[in-house]
């Protein structure tokens, strides 16, 4: 005689239901889909917290700074190997056109150089990747990193004691500022400042030494600029925070006794240069036969820049570097006065646009297909014209390469490295 508990439920399934039965199938099946859908959450939460750890794992492996290796090459490239008066300079920007230059000059005079770069791509980083390559094979190291990154410059300072920063690392281009304005406070401005803040509470501090611009003159009629002219009408916002920079140096200065020598560049060209730059993209433009955009003022008047070569910059550099004094304060304290300077680092004869077009195509030997735009509003300034009695007084400044020479020199340089036909793919 079957049991009751057979009766109601019989081993084959389906042959009867009553209310009960339906009712224990009804909660198995759901308890079933209940423990289903814990499973579920459970396995999605797992996979969460697995990407996760991933995610964290992997920025960690993919920290480009840090670890014994890396220090010792930090070392190694700080360390001044000339007897006397030599220095220890970090150079931000050093995988940069200005940057990479100095970074060499002063490695071939014995000083110690560590460099610094966040290689964005504002323009093809592949080439700033050469430069650090060119860096590199003269035992110069350079870390992966940005400027607002205070911890890693606390670990610089940290692990070599620099008695000097160069600072080139910046958002560079007058006109791209109205495309992508974020980029230059958070270069210009935020990263200057935490520079800033480091050097400041650095023991001892370095002397600073960094990269103004000519576009600080703006609308300035005043020729040529000297550094005591008006410089309160910027016509860009690149122009602006370089101005910002050269008033929150200042208050660095005042306050925290560092020394800071800030250079106003002029249009600096050469080897090695920045592709966003007229005379660059120009080159690359005539070499394949592309059409350039060569603007003009009102009532057709020829655009003026005093273009200056590298290498009479990076003499300028070097000589603000060995003349900059010294900060005066320590643990962000100040001890006393330090020197506040501000330098043009130009060429003092202005070559007009046209005309530089014009030296291109006869060192190219390739005629360029200009059109001829007004001037559009978007930051650009019709001359700029340096004044250099200050620099040269202070410390011997006198550019020797006039833009014929330069620019021969650049073409030179560009056809080896991107060859003849670079331009034609
Ligand atoms: O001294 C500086 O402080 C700045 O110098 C440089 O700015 P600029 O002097 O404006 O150089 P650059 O762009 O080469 O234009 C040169 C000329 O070509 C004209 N120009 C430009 C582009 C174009 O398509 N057509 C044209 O006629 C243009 O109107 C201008 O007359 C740096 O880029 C900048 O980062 C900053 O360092």
């Amino acid at each position: 005689m079957p049991s009751l508990e057979e009766e109601l439920f019989p081993s084959t399934p389906g042959k009867f239901k009553d209310r009960n039965r339906h009712f224990h199938r009804c909660f198995a099946s759901t308890s079933t889909m209940f423990l289903w859908a814990l499973f579920l959450i459970a396995l999605t939460a797992s996979y969460i917290c697995f990407q996760s750890f991933m995610d964290s794992g992997n920025r960690y492996f993919t920290a480009t700074w840090g670890g014994h290796h890396w220090e010792k090459n930090v070392i190694n490239s700080a360390q001044i190997r000339r007897s006397h008066g030599g220095m220890s300079v970090l150079v931000t920007g050093a995988a940069g056109f200005v940057g990479s230059h100095v970074s060499l000059a002063l490695k071939k005079r014995g000083d110690g150089v560590v460099g610094i770069d966040n290689f964005n791509n504002y323009y093809d980083p592949s080439l700033k990747k050469a430069r650090k390559n060119l860096l590199n094979q003269n035992s110069i190291f350079i870390v992966d990193g940005d400027i607002n990154d205070s911890k890693l410059l606390v670990k610089l300072f940290d692990i070599a004691r620099f008695t000097h920063v160069m600072h080139l690392a910046a958002q560079a281009g007058v006109r791209y500022a109205m495309e992508n304005p974020g980029s230059y406070i958070h270069s210009n401005i935020a990263g200057l400042v935490t520079l800033l803040e480091v050097c400041k509470n650095s023991n001892p501090q370095p002397a600073i030494v960094w990269a103004s611009s000519s576009s600080v003159y703006g609308l300035n009629e005043k020729v040529p600029f000297s550094e005591s002219d008006r410089t309160d009408q910027p016509a860009s916002l690149y122009a602006a925070t370089k101005k910002a920079g050269e008033e929150i140096t200042h208050t660095y200065n005042h306050i925290y006794g560092l020394s800071i020598t800030g250079l106003r560049f002029f249009t600096v060209y050469g080897p090695w240069g920045r592709p966003d730059m007229a005379y660059f993209s120009f080159t690359r433009n005539i070499l394949q036969g592309k059409p350039i955009t060569v603007y003009r003022g009102k009532n057709r008047v020829d655009l003026a820049r005093d273009f200056t070569y590298i290498d009479d910059v990076v003499k300028g550099c070097i000589g603000s570097l060995d003349t900059s004094g010294k900060s005066t304060g320590s643990g962000g304290k100040k001890r006393g006065p330090a020197p506040y300077r501000i330098f043009n680092l130009g060429n003092t004869s202005p070559v007009t646009v046209p005309m530089m077009v014009a030296m291109l195509e006869k060192h190219l030997k390739v005629k360029a297909k200009k059109n001829f735009v007004v001037m559009p509003g978007n930051g650009d300034v019709p001359f700029t014209h340096a004044n250099i009695s200050s620099a040269r007084k202070e410390f011997g400044y006198k550019p020797t390469t006039d833009l014929q020479t330069g620019l021969k020199k650049f073409v030179k340089w560009y056809l080896s490295y991107y060859g003849y036909d670079q331009g034609k793919l």
